[in-house]
């Protein structure tokens, strides 16, 4: 297992999370030991049921595990109270559900400014700005969930999730409700947050195509990292796609993410759509 470094701004040791299930225990994450570096790229892939969500919800703070220990941008998450958790979550992690999970009696700017303006802290409007304009939601601000697209309201929630400069942002299947074009979208932008704004992004995905968007791919499988492949030191991205998916071939998946060329590209799908504008134009 990858040891944990100084520089990993997230970072689990030995993490373990029993579930009991009447007489049965589930072992969701049997001594987990991996750290996330800062400004990279990391997909969690595996199988259903391999405890990729489980692993997330524990490094993001919002689930603790039965032992083992989290530290999150150099906070030990290990036993704070709930509170604790919350002012952690609130400060330093953003994030991204497959379910968009956007108010829907708030505009969509009111959805964006939201975790700022709770916290009392004060909106980057040069920020906000900027990612309205690469994620091309200019014209919707002042609309409602319910009269955005799927990927519109994905695109609200990218904003609101980097708006406040997190840690680190974690994504939950982000494509999971959304048609391909959109889907490409969204790991564009994510990926191009990770380029320009130098944004730690820990996705989790089932889906080989998106996890070929990562810098990074953490295979899990029966709540052990089984495979550890580093995609933009050039590793062979394809071996561990094929342990997380077999809809499509690891070539396939390769070819269609331009897998293998430099994961830095940030075109790597180009769909040209989202981010038209070009760089998100700052380095953190
Ligand atoms: N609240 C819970 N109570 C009981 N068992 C749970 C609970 N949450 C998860 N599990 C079990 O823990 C294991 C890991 O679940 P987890 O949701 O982390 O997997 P996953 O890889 O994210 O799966 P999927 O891709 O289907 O979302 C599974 O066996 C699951 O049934």
């Amino acid at each position: 297992m990858p040891a944990t470094k100084g520089e990993d701004i997230a970072a689990a040791a030995d993490l373990v999370k029993t579930y009991r299930q009447g007489e049965a225990q589930i072992r969701a994450l049997d001594g987990v030991s991996v750290g996330f570096a800062r400004g990279r790229f990391t997909a969690i892939a595996g199988p259903s049921g391999s405890g990729k969500s489980t692993l997330m919800h524990c490094l993001a703070g919002l689930d603790s595990a039965t032992s083992g220990q989290v530290t999150l941008d150099g906070t030990e998450l290990t036993g704070l109270s709930d509170r604790a958790l919350t002012r952690v979550r609130r400060d330093k992690v953003g994030f991204v559900f497959q379910s968009f999970n956007l108010l829907p009696q708030l505009t969509a700017l009111e959805n964006i400014a939201l975790p700022v303006t709770m916290s009392g802290r004060r909106l980057d409007h040069e920020l906000l700005d900027h990612l309205v304009g690469v994620l091309g939601i200019g014209d919707r601000l002042s609309h409602r969930p319910g009269e955005l697209s799927g990927g519109q309201q994905q695109r609200v929630a990218l904003a609101r999730a980097l708006v406040a400069r997190p840690a680190v942002v974690f994504a939950d299947e982000p494509t999971g409700n959304l048609d391909s074009r959109s889907g490409t979208e969204v790991l564009d932008f994510l990926r191009r947050s990770v380029r320009d704004l130098g944004q730690t992004v820990v996705m989790v995905t089932h889906d080989p195509r998106a996890a070929a968007y990562a810098d990074r791919v953490l295979v899990l499988a029966d709540g052990r990292v089984v495979d550890d492949v580093d995609v933009a030191a050039g590793a062979d991205v394809g071996r561990a796609l094929q342990t997380v998916g077999n809809a499509r071939t690891a070539t396939d998946v390769g070819t269609a993410a331009g897998v293998g060329t430099a994961a830095d590209a940030g075109t790597a799908a180009g769909t040209g759509t989202v981010g038209s504008a070009g760089s998100l134009g700052r380095t953190r």
